[in-house]
């Protein structure tokens, strides 16, 4: 795995670490704001309470009052020892005065230390006789019971504080009304109040918003510890709840504040949820637009990469293909106009390459038919192809090239890659070798070999044609004279008058040669004998009646004895014919030269 390719993964990881990070700092914020959340409301919770307890007090305190204002008015009366019927209408004119004057007072009594009710006006009987167990084991006691369906708070006081002795004024408060007037309820619609004594009963009313036993052991655990106050809290899936529990002042009473705060929790939790979640979802975007940034950069960079690359390389093949001695030619498939030319071709087609690129491929071409027929062979055998023809250069000159085309495809376009190769020079040499094997340098005819060549091929069409030709075979009379009295380059001169002759008495058709020395010979096709006797007579007579002018001035005269054949379907080659040819030619040397005899095939 490359550098390239481990990028983006790294990226990713550091967009994961950046996420996680985020989540983690939003969590450590979210837990702070949680923290200074349950503070707030465990400050709110213990306000509440101290402020319950302080009312709480306070009314009992109120009550305690109006007790020992009745007390002062009792003691005297219980003073007497006995009470007759006098002294129990006095007693119960205070008791009566004083239940009228404490709200919520549901019985007051006189009991003496025998738990003996002395006295008593009651609303209902049944709350004094339930508290009469009730012995005040101090000067003073606060206690609360519940009984019947009814809860009261019961105060004593002792009417003599000295004395052990001594009867208490003992009231029955109705504990539901004195807690429904503790104004924290009303304020606060969050909290609720729950008085309750030692035994841990709470007032039956308060049951109905809390299930109190669920909490009973942290009650119990409080009540044993002795403390004046303690808190705490409770959550649950969709709530949190912060209980205060306090003792009401020195009294057997408690008071348990219940701040639930589900509804501002829940908010708060709903809402960290959502901004959780939120993060989450722009974390997980934030890292697919990374890790798409990521991968668009390292796409660029490799496509850069690769654009550098194939520029170099793009740039080696120009130089190259410029560098070749070949000329190349780019040219579109599909209008053959020509969009690349090296120089070497430019060299060749004599054109700058500039002005090469407003032209077609086939104007290249002397004919344009060779450009045709070759790119359709290309295109159908999906081959190159290169053949030897004649182009033009820029001047209109021709000239001869070997040139080859191939389809190639250039930024996704069919171009037709032409090769060419000036071949003018070998063209030149081929000719001039060819000259050189076929025609004798002196007479400029034909040689021997390519006489007897081209007359063998001329006798296989007239056996397939089934027609006659005639062979003419001609000597020089008495050459050797010439070589002696004028010297060697008067024979040849003669020699190239004598080629010059034939070449001009005999048609172009005719297959003119020298055959060896003086000796020179000519194949006339579709020529019948007669008219080639006719012809060798023109001929015997145009070189008799050929002045000669040598070199040195002198004008000499020159005669040939010629001899005719027929050449038949019969010959198989042409040596038969020359034979006869030559044995007509003898015997016009014998019968006196300077004349024409023919070799009848019949007489053979
Ligand atoms: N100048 C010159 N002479 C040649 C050439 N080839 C052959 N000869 C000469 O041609 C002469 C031929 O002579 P001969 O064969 O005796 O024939 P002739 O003198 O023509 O006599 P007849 O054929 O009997 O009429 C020789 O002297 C050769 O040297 C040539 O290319 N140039």
């Amino acid at each position: 795995m490359t550098w390239q390719s481990k990028k983006p993964i790294l990226v990713a990881f550091c967009a994961l670490l950046l996420a996680i990070g985020i989540l983690w700092l939003l969590a450590v914020q979210v837990s702070k704001s949680y923290d200074t959340e349950i503070n707030r409301i465990q400050s709110e919770t213990e306000n509440i309470g101290i402020a319950a307890e302080q009312e709480l007090i306070g009314k009992l305190e109120l009550i305690k009052i109006k007790q020992s204002i009745a007390a002062e008015k009792i003691q005297p009366i219980l003073d007497n020892g006995k009470l007759n019927a006098n002294d129990t209408e006095k007693l119960k004119t205070v008791l009566e005065y004083f239940l009228t004057q404490v709200k919520d007072s549901r019985a007051v009594g006189i009991i003496n230390s025998s738990h003996e009710i002395l006295s008593s006006v009651s609303t209902d009987d049944q709350d004094l006789l339930s508290a009469s167990i009730f012995v005040p084991s101090k000067t003073d006691a606060v206690e609360m019971f519940s009984a019947n369906g009814r809860s009261n708070i019961y105060i004593s006081q002792r009417l003599d504080p000295t004395s052990e002795e001594s009867a208490s004024i003992l009231s029955a408060i109705n504990a539901n009304q004195l807690i429904k007037k503790i104004s924290i309820l009303k304020n606060n619609k969050q909290a609720s109040i729950f008085l309750f004594d030692k035994d841990i009963k709470p007032l039956k009313k308060n049951l109905e918003k809390i299930n109190i036993t669920n909490h009973l052991a942290a009650f119990q655990s409080f009540i044993q510890s002795n403390q004046q106050s303690s808190s705490f809290t409770i959550n649950s899936k969709t709530q949190s709840t912060q209980i205060n529990l306090r003792r009401v002042g020195d009294s057997a009473l408690y008071i348990a504040i219940f701040n639930q705060n589900e509804s501002n929790l829940s908010t708060w939790k709903n809402n960290t949820i959502f901004y959780i979640i939120g993060c989450i979802l722009i974390q997980g975007f934030l890292l697919q637009i990374l890790y798409s940034l990521a991968r668009a950069k390292r796409m660029n960079q490799t496509l850069f990469l690769k654009e550098t690359k194939l520029s170099a390389s793009e740039t080696r093949f120009r130089q190259m293909i410029e560098a070749m001695p070949i000329g190349l030619i780019l040219a579109r498939r599909q209008d053959n106009l020509i969009v690349y030319i090296n120089k070497p071709a430019a060299k060749i087609l004599d054109m700058p390459q500039a002005s090469a690129l407003s032209k077609r491929a086939f104007s290249i071409y002397s004919n344009e038919m060779d450009f045709t027929s070759q790119t359709n062979h290309v295109f159908e055998s999906k081959t190159s192809q290169s053949i030897e023809c004649i182009l033009k250069k820029n001047t209109g000159e021709p000239f001869w090239a070997n040139i080859s085309i191939s389809m190639v495809d250039v930024a996704d376009t069919q171009t037709l890659l032409i090769g060419i190769v000036d071949i003018s020079e070998q063209k030149k040499l081929e000719a001039d070798l060819k000259h050189q094997a076929t025609i004798d340098h002196l007479s400029g005819l034909y040689n021997r070999a390519h006489f007897i060549n081209s007359s063998n091929k001329e006798i296989q069409r007239i056996q397939r044609h089934k027609k006659n030709a005639s062979l003419l075979m001609l000597d020089i009379d008495h050459f050797k004279r010439v070589n002696d009295n004028h010297g060697h380059d008067a024979g040849d001169l003669v020699i190239q008058i004598i080629a010059l002759t034939c070449q001009e008495t005999l048609r172009d058709i005719d297959i003119v040669g020298r055959l060896g020395g003086e000796e020179f010979a000519a194949l006339l096709p579709e020529t019948s004998a007669h008219e080639a006797l006719n012809v060798a007579e023109r001929l015997r007579i145009a070189i008799e009646k050929r002045a000669i002018k040598l070199k040195s001035g002198q004008i000499i005269n020159i005669t040939s004895s010629i001899g005719v054949t027929e050449v038949t379907p019969n010959d198989a080659i042409i040596d038969i014919a020359l034979k006869r040819a030559d044995l007509a030619m003898y015997s016009s040397k014998n019968n006196g030269r300077n004349q024409v005899q023919y070799f009848d095939t019949t007489q053979e």
